[in-house]
Formats: structure tokens, sequence, C-alpha cells
């Protein structure tokens, strides 16, 4: 089995002459937990947006494998983008929006309720289900955004920012469902608040417009990260 699912070669990314990241080779393999932090404006959510194929580099290529090594032009994904990026003026309730992450799968009607009934229950949203997003508290937003990205058992789930606006109470739920996820899901997940995530993935990096991958114990010293 081919263990890399995303290859990234001579990335850059520029927004006229202003460099965001610089010259990037770097591979996400099946099973990697990568927790990636970095000052504000580094590009880690550029880098994101580039793995996602959102964004395409200024140079350089962003490959998909499957587990034979071959190029593929898709990958199952969950993504939950950082939640200024979502517009929650849209008319959808939160029913929807999780009903939504099972667009494209195959599965029977039954099913695909029981399978969102099942994720709002995950994400403690069983009394906000019919609310329209745009009524809901940060922390619930984020968690309908976290059901829709999880919803689908995706190979691979990207998470930019999860704990934002997270009670305290949800966070540690949140451990659990993706300390359960991880080594069977490929996760690449960014986050300012390391101290607990850092502990559960296997890969550590730090994006400051190019990047630094270093061990756990370096990842609270960016400065110390130097290779
Ligand atoms: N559409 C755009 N046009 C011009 N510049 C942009 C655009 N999108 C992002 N940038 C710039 O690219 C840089 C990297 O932004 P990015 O959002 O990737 O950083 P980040 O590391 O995720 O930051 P944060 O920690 O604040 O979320 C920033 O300087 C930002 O202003």
């Amino acid at each position: 089995m081919n263990s890399t699912i995303i290859e990234m070669q001579g990335v850059s990314l520029r927004y006229d002459r202003r460099v965001v990241l610089n010259d990037i080779d770097f591979s996400v393999r099946r099973g990697d937990f990568m927790a990636i932090t970095g000052p504000n404006g580094g590009g880690k959510t550029s880098l994101l947006r580039m793995m996602l194929k959102l964004l395409p580099p200024t140079a350089g290529s962003v490959v998909y494998r499957d587990t034979d090594g071959h190029e593929v032009t898709r990958l199952p994904i969950g993504y939950l983008p950082q939640k200024n990026m979502v517009d929650s003026r849209f008319p959808i309730t939160v029913r929807e929006v999780i009903a939504s992450g099972l667009l494209g799968v195959n599965t029977d009607k039954a099913s695909r309720m029981r399978r969102v009934d099942d994720t709002i229950a995950l994400m403690g949203l069983c009394e906000r289900a019919d609310a329209a997003i745009g009524e809901l508290s940060g922390g619930q937003l984020q968690r309908t955004l976290l059901g829709r990205a999880m919803i689908s058992a995706p190979e691979l789930l990207v998470l930019d920012e999860p704990l934002s606006y997270i009670d305290k109470r949800f966070e540690h739920q949140l451990y659990d469902i993706i300390g359960q996820l991880a080594g069977d899901t490929t996760i690449v997940l960014v986050s300012h608040e390391m101290s607990a995530i850092a502990g559960m993935a296997n890969r550590h990096i730090i994006v400051d417009h190019s990047i630094h991958e270093c061990s756990a114990h370096h990842h609270y010293v960016a400065s110390e990260c130097d290779e």
C-alpha cells in the first residue's frame, strides 16, 4: 500500500509580490495526524486550501494518490473551514447543513436519516436541529460545521481551528471524537491552542511562510524549531 495521500512539490503562493508560502515540499501520509500551528498570516489556511485544491498554487503541484500510488483527481475529504468563511445569513437549518456532508455518498434514505440524527446527537445539537444557522451561537455553528465535515466518515479530515468558539465541555468531547478517528482517518488540523491536541498528533508542523516539521515538544516554542 502506498502511504502518501497528498504530495505537494515546489509549492509557492504569492499575492502580487507578497510571498505567502515559498517553495514547499510536503507530503501527508495515510493515517497521519498532523497538527499545524504558526503565527497569524503565516499561511496555514492558505496551505489547507491548496491541499483541498480550493486554491491553485502560483507555482508547484498538489497531487492526490490512491493506495496503489496512482494519481487521482479526487479524495473523500471532510473540511471544517474557519468560521469566518461561512455566510451564516444563508437560510439553511442545522439538520440540512449536516446532511449536506452526505452529498455524493451512496446510501439509502433510512440510513442517511439515521446518520444525520446520530451526528446531530454526537455534536450535542438535538435541541437546535431545526434552527436556521443564523440563529446559532458561535460554538453551535462550529459544531454544526464539524458534523458536516465528519458525517461521511471521510478518508481525510481537514480541520481549520476546530476549537474556536467551543466551550470546555464540548472541547473534551471533541478530543474523544478526534481520538477515536485518529489512526483510521488521516487528520490535518490547524490550531493556535496546541496544548491538548498536539499530544494526539504524530506530526507537528509550524507554518511561517515555509514549513518546519518539529518534535511535539518544539511545537510550543517556534523559535527552537530551526532545523
Ligand atoms: N485573497 C487574498 N488576497 C490577498 N492576500 C491574501 C488573500 N488570502 C490570504 N491572503 C494573505 O495571505 C497571508 C496568509 O493568510 P492565511 O489566512 O493563510 O494565514 P494563517 O496562517 O491561516 O493566519 P491566521 O492564523 O490569522 O488564521 C496573509 O497575509 C493574508 O493577508
